[in-house]
C-alpha cells in the first residue's frame, strides 16, 4: 500500500469505529482486525502503519468525530507530511477542501472533563491518560525466578514487576511460554499487593474476570490456602482455568454469579474470608491508554450505574469477610464517584468497619484510599482502598 492508501484505509476504518461507538458495537481492535482479514493483500507493515494512524486519530479526538476523515484531518492539523498525503490520487484521500469539517481535539467530552477536574485530574493530566501504555510483566514466583526473565526489562515499583519496551514480543519468550511471567500492568500488580494475601488464607476475588488479579493472589499465597474466583460473566470466568494451569496456580474455585442475586451463590462463604478483593466494574477511565475509544462510548448515566453496582458489591462483600478480615476495593477509574466518594460512602453505611492505610511504594493518597495514575506513576489509573472488619 502507498502511504496515501494507508491514510485512506485508516479513514475507512475510523468510519466503522465511529459507527460502532455510536451504536455500542464492536471494539476498535476487532474492527481493525476484521478489516484486514478481508484484505489479505495488506502486508504486516501496512497493518501496523494503518493501525497506528487509526489510534492516533482516536487519541486526538476528545468527542466522537463526525467522520473518519474529520478525525484524520484533526491529526493532519499538526502533521504537514500527513496533510500532503491527501493528494486525490487513486486509493488516496481527496485533496483537503477549504472549510472542511475537522474534528475537535481534547482529551474527552466536556461532561467527562468536568468530572475528571472535580476528581483532581486537570486537562494536562487527562491528556496523559491517552499516552502509549508500556509493557509490564509480573514474575510468577510459582513458576520462575529473576534468572528466567527475558533480557531488557527494568524493575518497577511492584514487588515482582518489570517493564519492557512496548514492542517487545514477550509472548514469544521462553519465560512467557513456561508461565514464569504474566503480562500485567504494574498498577494492577500493586493493587493486588494491597490485599496482602497470605499462604493458608481464604481469599475471595469477587470480580475475577479472566483472573488477571486472581493469579497474582495465588502467587502471593504460594499456592497454599483457599482461593475463590467469582464473576457474573461465564465466558470470562471460563478463561481462568487454562491460565491458572499455565501459571501453576493452586486449584482455584470458581463461582458463577447471577447479577442481582450474587449472595445466593456465596452462602457457603458467609464470614469465611480472610480477605475479599472487589476489582469492580467501572468506567475504565484509568485504562484509556489501552482503550482510547472507551471515552467516546461512556455516558454520565453509565458512570452512575457503575457507581451503584460498586456500592452493591461492597455491601455484598461485607457478609463474606470474617471478623478482623480485610476488604480491598479497586477500580481502574480516576473518577471520585468510583473511588474516594465510594469509599467514604461505604464507611458511612458500615460503621463496624474501618479504613486502613494503603501502604504502597507508588501512588498518592486520595480520600480514604490511594490513586495510581499514568501521570504520576506511569501505571494504568487505579483507585484502591482497604477496610478492616472490626
Ligand atoms: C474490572 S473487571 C475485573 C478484571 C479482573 N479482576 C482482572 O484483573 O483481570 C470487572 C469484572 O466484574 C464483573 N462483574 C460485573 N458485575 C458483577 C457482579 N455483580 N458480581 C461480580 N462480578 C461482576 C465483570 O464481568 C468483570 O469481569
Amino acid at each position: 500500500m502507498t502511504p496515501s492508501a494507508r491514510v485512506q484505509a485508516a479513514i475507512e476504518i475510523l468510519d466503522l469505529v465511529i459507527a460502532a461507538a455510536r451504536a455500542n458495537g464492536a471494539p476498535a481492535d476487532r474492527i481493525v482486525s476484521d478489516w484486514f482479514r478481508a484484505r489479505r493483500f495488506a502486508g504486516s507493515k501496512d497493518r501496523r502503519a494503518v493501525r497506528e494512524l487509526v489510534y492516533r486519530a482516536v487519541r486526538s479526538c476528545g468527542e466522537v468525530p463526525v467522520s473518519g476523515r474529520a478525525a484524520m484531518l484533526r491529526v493532519a492539523c499538526d502533521d504537514v507530511e500527513l496533510r500532503a498525503l491527501f493528494d486525490g490520487t487513486r486509493h488516496s484521500p481527496a485533496v483537503i477542501a477549504q472549510g472542511e469539517p475537522v474534528a475537535d481535539g481534547g482529551a474527552a467530552p466536556d461532561w467527562l472533563m468536568q468530572r475528571l477536574a472535580k476528581s483532581g485530574v486537570g486537562a494536562d493530566q487527562a491528556l496523559s491518560l491517552l499516552g502509549r501504555a508500556p509493557l509490564d510483566i509480573r514474575l510468577n514466583t510459582l513458576k520462575g525466578s529473576e534468572a528466567d526473565l527475558p533480557e531488557g526489562g527494568e524493575k518497577v515499583a511492584a514487588r515482582n514487576g518489570w517493564r519492557y519496551p512496548p514492542d517487545t514480543r514477550i509472548e514469544a519468550t521462553a519465560a512467557y511460554e513456561s508461565g514464569a511471567i504474566e503480562v500485567q500492568d504494574a498498577g494492577s500488580q500493586l493493587t493486588c499487593e494491597v490485599v496482602a494475601a497470605q499462604p493458608g488464607e481464604t481469599v475471595i476475588d469477587l470480580c475475577a474476570g479472566a483472573g488477571g488479579k486472581t493469579l497474582a493472589l495465588a502467587a502471593a499465597m504460594d499456592n497454599r490456602g483457599r482461593l475463590v474466583a467469582c464473576d457474573t460473566d461465564r465466558a470470562r470466568l471460563s478463561r481462568l482455568a487454562p491460565r491458572a494451569e499455565r501459571a501453576g496456580a493452586l486449584p482455584i474455585e470458581t463461582v458463577l454469579l447471577d447479577p442481582g442475586r450474587e449472595i445466593e451463590a456465596l452462602g457457603a462463604f458467609r464470614a469465611a474470608a480472610d480477605a475479599v478483593l472487589i476489582d469492580a466494574p467501572c468506567s475504565g477511565t484509568g485504562t484509556w491508554r489501552r482503550n482510547p475509544e472507551a471515552r467516546w462510548r461512556l455516558t454520565d448515566k453509565q458512570v452512575l450505574r457503575y457507581a451503584a453496582t460498586q456500592a452493591r458489591l461492597l455491601d455484598i462483600a461485607v457478609d463474606l469477610v470474617a471478623p478482623g478480615g480485610r476488604l480491598v476495593f479497586v477500580t481502574c477509574s480516576l473518577l471520585d464517584a468510583e473511588g474516594a466518594s465510594q469509599a467514604e460512602a461505604f464507611l458511612a453505611r458500615h460503621p463496624e468497619w474501618r479504613a486502613e492505610a494503603v501502604d504502597l511504594p507508588a501512588g498518592t493518597p486520595r480520600g480514604l484510599g490511594r490513586r495510581l495514575s499514568p501521570f504520576d506513576d506511569g501505571t494504568d489509573g487505579f483507585f484502591v482502598a482497604r477496610f478492616q472488619r472490626l
